[in-house]
């Protein structure tokens, strides 16, 4: 009998999963449940999966694997309900939420009623949304966090790792509070700065006009995840509230010491400031290919006829556009063929759009 995944949330992160669980159990039939429709019907026509769930229940109830990539506040909701499902016995849940301590909390509901969960978080993304930005090599050489409690079997952890072996992420394990600390530390917090620079910009562009067009490289390069799902982040903050008022004390500190250096002119200090946030910066681990995904994608509705990609890239090659990867979505019923193609700046995605605008009239977009 062929085994059964529902992935509950499909957007970037669940239709993401479910390209990768295809990739490694090709006969498994990959189901999805979204509350907005337009994302199921879109990862049917994207082959992100193959069967859309009326409803969480129904789409549960013959399940081997359920995941969770829905905004963590509604994980919680999702794992309310499952507890009140009839599921296999032998189902595994897991969930790909950002934070753990309350949704594991939460989740001692199904352990009771003898349901494994095993709480789980692939640590790559972006900050794009949907299941059209989903890629089968979001989480390829990431390390891919779970948090088991301690009466599970090593069984049931491999199990499911077997079933996310088509991630290539590397698996490790921590309890739920070391993750939420150190995802604090390393994510939560530069999202929280990111959006406070980017305030900060805002408001000196109500008198200075000059701000947006100077905003480049540099300002761009530290606030890039500013433009992620503000009810994910919302969420994310609430539920890692502890860590997060400390890391913001301890960053507001730090801030006092910086201002006082400034203050005192204290040129030694400020030198060893840069110079030692450098060093480790330099000397954290190189991304590996496929940890950092293309971000700057451009849409380009193509017509169907023979020799179509090879004239857009031609024109690119003309202009000396350097593209990092290039695919058609494979589209059916009423959408038009679609190209996808990606570059490693924005600037390159911005002259590649004036360039097909220039040469063509195909119609592009920035998202789906
Ligand atoms: N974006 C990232 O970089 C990243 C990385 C790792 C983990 N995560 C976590 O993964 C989860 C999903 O994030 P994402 O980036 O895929 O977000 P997303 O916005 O792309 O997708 C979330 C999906 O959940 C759906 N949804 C919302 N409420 C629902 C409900 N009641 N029932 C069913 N579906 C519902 C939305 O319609 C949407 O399609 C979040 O918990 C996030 O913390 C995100
Ligand atoms: O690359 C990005 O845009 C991300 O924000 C990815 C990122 C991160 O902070 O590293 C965001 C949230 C996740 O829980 C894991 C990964």
């Amino acid at each position: 009998m062929q085994r059964r995944v529902l992935i509950i949330g499909l957007g970037l992160i669940g239709g993401s999963l479910a390209l990768c669980i295809k990739r490694a159990h090709k006969d498994a039939i990959i189901i999805g449940f979204d509350v907005n429709e337009e994302q199921t019907k879109l990862g049917r026509m994207l082959g992100v999966i193959d069967e859309v769930a009326p409803s969480i229940e129904e789409g549960a109830e013959h399940a081997d694997l359920i995941l969770i990539a829905t905004p963590v506040k509604v994980t919680e909701i999702v794992i309310e309900r499952l507890e009140k499902t009839p599921l296999k016995s032998d189902v595994i849940i897991s969930d790909a939420g950002s934070t753990k301590k309350e949704i594991v909390q939460l989740a001692k509901g199904l352990k009771h009623k003898g349901i494994t969960f095993i709480g789980g978080h692939p640590m790559a993304g972006s900050h794009k949304s949907g299941v059209s930005a989903a890629k089968s090599i979001l989480f390829e050489n990431a390390f891919y966090i779970l948090t088991p409690d301690e009466h599970l079997s090593e069984d049931q952890l491999h199990e499911l790792q077997s079933w996310l072996s088509g991630t290539r992420a590397r698996f490790i394990t921590l309890t739920p509070d070391e993750h939420d600390y150190l995802t604090g530390v390393i994510s939560h917090f530069p999202h929280v700065i990111a959006a406070s620079l980017v305030h900060q910009a805002e408001k000196t562009s109500t008198k200075q006009k000059l701000v947006p067009s100077l905003a480049a490289g540099g300002f761009r390069d530290v606030t890039r995840i500013a433009s992620s799902n503000p009810e994910m982040w919302r969420d994310i903050l609430l539920q890692n509230k502890e860590v997060m008022l400390n890391l913001l004390e301890d960053w507001q500190l730090e801030m006092q010491k910086v201002s006082e250096m400034l203050a005192t002119e204290n040129s030694e200090e400020i030198f060893d400031y840069f110079h030692r946030a450098k060093q480790f910066r330099d000397e954290l681990p190189q991304k590996e290919r496929g940890a950092i995904p293309s971000f700057y994608d451009l849409f380009v509705t193509i017509p169907d006829y023979p020799g179509v990609i090879s004239e857009i890239t031609g024109y690119l090659a003309k202009e000396e556009i350097s593209i990092t990867n290039i695919r058609i979505l494979e589209t059916r019923e009423d959408i038009n063929g679609i190209l996808v193609i990606s570059f490693q700046t924005e600037e390159d995605r911005t002259r590649a759009d004036q360039c097909i605008h220039y040469y063509t009239n195909y119609e592009t977009s920035l998202g789906l």
